[in-house]
């Protein structure tokens, strides 16, 4: 038997066809009259649901996107329909909103219904429904552009003016994203860095250079409104504007913005709501040509829970990733972390620190600061003794036995040679070189026989062991530059030695 249901379902999914089928002859035409931005932005992401009486009713994804059709393309919407569906031909938008954290799991939709001004049919009022974001009257949404008095808000940046480029020192672990914002700071908005995605593990210095980024646009462009917020920020005012029905207000302040910078941004892949806000105020950015600089703990294109829409978004520009910092990177940083505060360390100590905390810069200075703090308390002299016993309750020391493979990886971690490269038997040089110094260092470093070194390199024998730390020392003796790297590698060895 035939239910009432299969019968309306079959009528609806005919609706449906045919009117994806009058709306793909409509996109074939307004995509000879846009530009493929503006294409994709505006016009991929509407679905068309429905045809009734020359009325093409098209789903978008925000209030904010329906106005903006309206606002831009009304011009080309309604020709366009006219062409196709002949001069009856109208419009209807209908604004579905994902309601709750749900959407990928079937989560409710929230709907409205709203006529195109291509549409002759009076308003629907009557069946509208409430929006989560208090919508009451979508006819009557102000125009963002002339709400008295809101172009003239001076917008506190929210920076720090402590965190430049200036002081972020710059390694192999964060060239890219440094050089990157050095050049959107110097070119808002007209580089092909938009948006800049900074992401990488914690505390490894993304939001710096996020603010960095900031302080230099407002050095280099005075008249350029900025405003660096975090994402928890972003979605905590987003609520309260949703409660107190002005989310208009919300999101046209963010409109305002020339350089806008959202920290740590993988929070809203629990945020859907949030995310539909942000959808609209990034292309309205973009749009204009603004600059949108945002960071993330997480690949973006690892973020599960950002809508696909936003992810192919942040494609469009640079996605820079951080690594963490190398040892001399490190002592780099700790090096200007004391100059900065005034704070002495030996460089045994400074070497110590940076052997010792290797994941997260923030860690880095925190040992460093909280050593010279106790030390300076307790008024002992930081030796390297005062720091083995103050780090070993920091830190998770980076405890890990001297053995001759560790010594071979780091060698190798130091000369960028893969590991499995050093075992093989080869006259290439750098590999020669790199297996005499190894060898040097695990008879100076460890009570390995020399047949045993030797064997660890897939079986020299001893006077191949020999022969390498003689030659490792007379270059030491003859060439300075040469004694001052295996120096500095020596000093790491010892590191982990101690
Ligand atoms: N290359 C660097 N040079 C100097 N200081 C750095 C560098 N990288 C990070 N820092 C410092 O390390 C600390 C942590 O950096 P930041 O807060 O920017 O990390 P984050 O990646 O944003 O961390 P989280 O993901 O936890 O928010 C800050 O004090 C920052 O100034």
């Amino acid at each position: 038997m035939v239910e009432m249901n299969d019968i309306h379902n079959d009528s609806v999914d005919a609706q449906v066809k045919e009117a994806t089928a009058a709306w793909q002859k409509c996109l074939a035409i307004i995509q000879d009259n846009v530009n493929e931005r503006a294409f994709h932005t505006w016009f991929d992401p509407i679905r068309a649901v429905g045809l009734d009486r020359s009325v093409l009713t098209l789903q978008v994804p925000s209030q904010f996107f329906y106005e903006w059709l309206e606002e831009h393309y009304v011009d080309l919407l309604g020709k366009t329909i006219k062409r196709v569906l002949g001069k009856d031909g109208g419009l209807e938008y209908r604004v579905v909103m994902v309601d709750g954290s749900s959407n990928r799991n079937g989560g409710k939709n929230s709907v409205i219904n709203i006529p195109g001004s291509t549409t002759q049919r009076p308003p629907v009022g009557n069946n509208m429904i409430d929006l989560p974001l208090h919508v009451k009257d979508p006819m009557n949404i102000k125009n963002p552009y002339s709400i008295p008095g809101l172009k003239r808000t001076v917008i506190d940046p929210q920076l720090n003016p402590n965190l430049t480029f200036d002081n972020l020192v710059e390694g192999d672990c964060n060239r890219v994203a440094r050089l990157a914002g050095i050049n959107v700071a110097q070119k808002p908005g007209a580089t092909s860095f938009n948006p800049l995605v900074i992401f990488g593990g914690t505390g490894l210095g993304k939001t710096h250079i996020a603010q960095a980024i900031g302080n230099e646009v407002r050095r280099l462009h005075s008249n350029k409104a900025v405003l660096y917020v975090s994402a928890e920020k972003f979605i905590n005012q987003f609520i309260d504007h949703s409660k107190n029905g002005e989310v208009n207000d919300f999101i046209h302040f963010y409109q305002l913005i020339d350089v806008l910078i959202i920290d740590d941004i993988h929070i809203f892949t629990t945020a859907p709501k949030s995310q539909e806000v942000f959808f609209a105020i990034f292309n309205h950015l973009h749009q204009g040509g603004k600059q949108i600089i945002l960071t993330s703990d997480t690949a973006p294109k690892d973020l599960e829970g950002m809508q696909e829409r936003l992810l192919s978004r942040f494609r469009w520009g640079l996605n820079a990733d951080i690594q963490p910092p190398d040892f001399e990177t490190r002592q780099e940083i700790l090096r200007l972390k004391m100059k900065q505060d005034g704070m002495e360390l030996s460089e045994e100590v400074v070497k110590y620190i940076a052997f010792n905390v290797q994941n997260n810069v923030r860690d880095l200075i925190g040992a460093s600061i909280s050593l010279f703090a106790q030390a300076t308390l307790n008024k002992k002299e930081i030796d390297l003794d005062v720091a083995k016993r103050v780090m070993k309750n920091l830190v998770k020391m980076n405890t890990r036995e001297l053995t001759i493979e560790n010594i071979q990886r780091m060698v190798c971690e130091h000369y960028n040679i893969p590991y499995d490269k050093l075992l093989v038997k080869t006259r290439k040089r750098e590999i020669v070189q790199a297996r005499q110094i190894t060898m040097f260092l695990a008879k100076k470093f460890t009570k390995a026989s020399l047949k045993n070194i030797g064997e660890h390199f897939g079986g020299f024998d001893h006077t191949t062991v020999i022969h390498s730390c003689q030659t490792v020392e007379d270059l030491m003796d003859t060439d300075m530059e040469y004694r001052e790297k295996i120096t500095e590698l020596q000093q790491k060895v010892h590191m982990a030695s101690i």
